[in-house]
C-alpha cells in the first residue's frame, strides 16, 4: 500500500494554468467560503471560476445575517459556460444553499468528468449544524460526499455522512489513532477516493489532522493548537489543500502545508480588531502559497 506522501492528485505541467470551479458562498463581511478560495487558490497559479451558491451579507455567526440563496439562477449560469467552451481541471465545492445544489454538483461532474473532485461537506462543527442547514441539505451533502476524489470533513460532519449519532464525543476531544482510521477507513468505503478528517483535539496542545486514500496508508499531520476558534478556517484549510494539491504536492504534503499556513494565518488574525468575530486573515501570507509553484 503507498504512502500518502506519494499520492499526486494533479500532475502541474510547465506554464499552463488549471481552472477551479469553486462552488462556495460569497459573504460580504467575515472571511470566509470565495472570501478565501478565489485568493489562495489564484495565489496558487489557478484560474478559480466561482459558482457562487448563495449571497450573504456575512458569514452566519453574525446576528441579522441576510442570505440570496441562488440555486435558481445556477442552471442557466452553467449552461452559459458550455456555450463558451470552458473547461475546468477541478471542482471544489463547500457551503451550499439548498439540496438542490448537490444535483447541480453532479452536473458539473458530468460535464467535465476529468476534473478532480473535492468536497469540503460544509456542514456543522464542534456537534452544531450550522443554521441554514435542513436535514435534507445535510443528507444530499452526505451523498455527495462518496463522490469525491478528495472529502474534508471534521469529526461533525463525518458523523453526519456515515449516519452515527453527534454526541458530546464529536466535539473534537480524545479520539485516538485508531477511532479516527476507524472513521476514515468508514468514509472510504462509503465511495470517497480520499478523505482528510480535520481538526481532532486531545487535550495535549496539538491539532491533527488525518488523511489516507483507498490505496494509500494513513497519515497525520499536526500542528500547535491555538486556544481560540476563527470562522472562514476550514475554508482556508481546504483551499490551502487543493492550492498545493494544484502545485503537483502529494496530499500529505498538502495537508501538511494546510495546516501550518491555516495556524500561521490563526496567528495574524489574533492581531487585527475584532478579529474573533470577522474572521480568518490570511492576506499577508499569500506569499506562502505563491511559493508551492
Ligand atoms: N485552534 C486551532 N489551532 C490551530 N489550528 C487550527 C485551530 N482551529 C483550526 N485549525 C486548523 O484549521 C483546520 C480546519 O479547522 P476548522 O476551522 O475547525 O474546520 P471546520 O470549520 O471545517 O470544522 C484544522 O483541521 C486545523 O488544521
Ligand atoms: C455563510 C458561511 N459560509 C461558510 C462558512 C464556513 O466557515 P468555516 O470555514 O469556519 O467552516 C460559514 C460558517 O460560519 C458561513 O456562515
Amino acid at each position: 500500500m503507498a504512502n500518502a506522501t506519494e499520492t499526486v492528485l494533479y500532475k502541474r505541467e510547465g506554464d499552463y494554468i488549471p481552472r477551479v470551479a469553486a462552488v462556495h458562498d460569497l459573504c460580504g463581511y467575515g472571511k470566509c467560503s470565495l472570501g478565501v478560495a478565489i485568493p489562495v487558490l489564484s495565489a496558487a497559479g489557478c484560474d478559480v471560476c466561482p459558482v457562487p451558491t448563495g449571497l450573504f451579507s456575512s458569514h452566519t455567526a453574525f446576528p441579522g445575517w441576510y442570505m440570496h440563496d441562488t440555486t435558481a439562477i445556477l442552471p442557466d449560469y452553467l449552461n452559459a459556460w458550455k456555450g463558451i467552451g470552458v473547461d475546468i481541471d477541478a471542482v471544489y465545492s463547500g457551503f451550499l444553499g439548498a439540496p438542490e445544489q448537490v444535483d447541480i454538483i453532479r452536473g458539473i461532474y458530468e460535464t467535465y468528468p476529468h476534473a478532480l473532485r473535492v468536497v469540503d461537506p460544509v456542514m456543522a462543527d464542534h456537534g452544531k449544524v450550522y443554521p441554514t442547514y435542513t436535514p435534507e441539505l445535510c443528507q444530499a451533502m452526505a451523498d455527495l460526499a462518496a463522490d469525491a476524489d478528495i472529502l474534508t470533513p471534521n469529526l461533525t460532519e463525518a458523523a453526519i455522512i456515515l449516519g452515527e449519532p453527534i454526541g458530546d464525543e464529536w466535539g473534537g476531544v480524545d479520539i485516538d489513532d485508531a477511532e479516527a482510521e476507524r472513521i476514515v477507513r468508514a468514509l472510504l468505503d462509503k465511495g470517497a477516493k480520499n478523505v482528510v478528517l480535520k481538526g481532532i483535539q486531545r487535550g495535549d496542545g496539538m491539532i491533527r489532522n488525518f488523511v489516507a486514500g483507498r490505496d494509500c496508508e494513513f497519515f497525520e499531520a499536526k500542528n500547535e493548537y491555538l486556544p481560540y476558534m476563527l470562522h472562514g478556517t476550514g475554508d482556508l484549510y481546504a483551499s490551502a489543500l487543493l492550492a498545493a494539491v494544484m502545485a503537483g504536492r502529494s496530499l500529505a504534503e498538502a495537508a501538511t502545508f494546510a495546516g501550518d499556513l491555516t495556524h500561521d494565518a490563526m496567528i495574524v488574525s489574533a492581531k487585527q480588531p475584532d478579529f474573533k468575530n470577522r474572521g480568518v486573515s490570511f492576506e499577508l501570507l499569500l506569499g506562502k502559497v505563491t511559493g508551492l509553484l
